[in-house]
């Protein structure tokens, strides 16, 4: 029984995390999964190489103060990436203070155009999860380059959305916040979804949603960029995809006829487990949410075809 025991567990699979873009939001995401996880293996690939090799050996040694010695590479070398269960990509520029998410589209799309040829060379079985902005238009690229199945491609935004917005409601004296998301365009059209919305007292939102929307560029303006909050909410999504919980958050998602959309990425409820996303979740939305969407799903739409989708 003993070794049948030891043979299963040496069957365990190992977990492994792979990053695409070992900079500000990739490295604070590797040192938070590294914390959180029980993670046997990270790879950092970055075109910055001594960039990606420095952070994993910082990694490293932050790891052996927490008893951990999870295997941590780093490189330019996408072979590192073999076998990851999630590659997470934040290769690409980032906005400065006066720009929009939106105007980082044409040259991040030609990265991740060029990123996704390469995970699917390398570590082609991978779920991959975006982070990299306009992260909507990004997660379609990604998708549509790598060729891989919907439910294997999605991106973070409105996660970290929503956590601004339960922090601005907190503030506000807004008692058992069960649920408050963001959906929609990760960017200037996202909304609060009053249909879902779950908490006691809650305010009139425009105000809000105002502070929500413009609160990042508040935060790049005074410390260069955000960090702390898109690592927290890429963890949440790691998690959720290593550890299988199966957990209902609003997800960058393919469409194909959910909320009656297509051929679109957009930030709507989703189920997230091993298999990537698990589920759509299509709650009947208020008018007022589906016009939301409906703008943000006309205005991604109009720049996918800009960048030639
Ligand atoms: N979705 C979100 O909620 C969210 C949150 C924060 C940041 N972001 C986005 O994530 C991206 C990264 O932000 P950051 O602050 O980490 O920027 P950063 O400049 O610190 O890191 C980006 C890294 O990408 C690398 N890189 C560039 N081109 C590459 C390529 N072709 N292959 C591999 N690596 C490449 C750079 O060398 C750099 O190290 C930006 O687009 C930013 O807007 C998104
Ligand atoms: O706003 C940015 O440019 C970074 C990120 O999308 C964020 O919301 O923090």
């Amino acid at each position: 029984m003993y070794f049948n025991f030891v043979k299963e567990q040496s069957e365990v699979a190992k977990m492994k995390i792979g990053f695409v873009g070992a900079g500000r939001v990739g490295s604070t995401i590797a040192f938070t999964c590294l914390q959180q996880l029980d993670v046997e293996e990270i790879a950092l690939v970055d075109i910055m190489e001594n960039l990606a090799i420095g952070e994993a050996m910082d990694l490293a040694h932050a790891a052996a103060g927490l008893g951990k010695y999870p295997e941590i590479v780093g490189g330019s070398d996408y072979s590192i990436l073999e076998g990851s269960d999630i590659v997470v990509v934040t290769a690409g520029s980032a906005r400065k203070p006066g720009m929009s998410r939106l105007d980082l589209a044409m040259k991040n799309a030609g990265i991740i155009k060029d990123v996704a040829r390469k995970i699917m060379e390398s570590s082609p079985e991978s779920k991959i999860l975006v982070i990299t902005n306009p992260v909507d238009l990004m997660t379609y690229v990604m998708w549509k380059e790598s060729g891989k199945s919907r439910n294997e491609v999605f991106g973070m935004g409105n996660m970290l959305d929503s956590m601004r917005l339960k922090r601005t409601l907190h503030e506000l004296g807004v008692k058992n916040i069960n649920k408050a998301w963001i959906l929609g365009e990760h960017g200037d059209s996202m909304f609060i979804s009053r249909t879902l919305i779950d908490a006691e007292n809650v305010p009139e939102l425009e105000k809000v949603l105002s502070e929500v929307r413009f609160v990042a560029a508040e935060v790049i303006k005074r410390k260069g960029a955000t960090f702390y909050g898109p690592a927290i909410a890429a963890y949440r999504m790691i998690n959720a995809v290593l550890n299988n919980t199966k957990e209902e958050m609003p997800a960058s998602v393919i469409l194909k006829g959910e909320f009656g959309f297509s051929d679109v990425s957009v930030g709507v409820p989703a189920i997230i487990g091993k298999n990537g996303v698990e589920k759509i979740v299509e709650y009947p939305l208020d008018p007022q949410d589906m016009e939301n969407l409906r703008n943000s799903v006309k205005l991604l739409k109009e720049r996918l075809k800009e960048l030639g989708y």
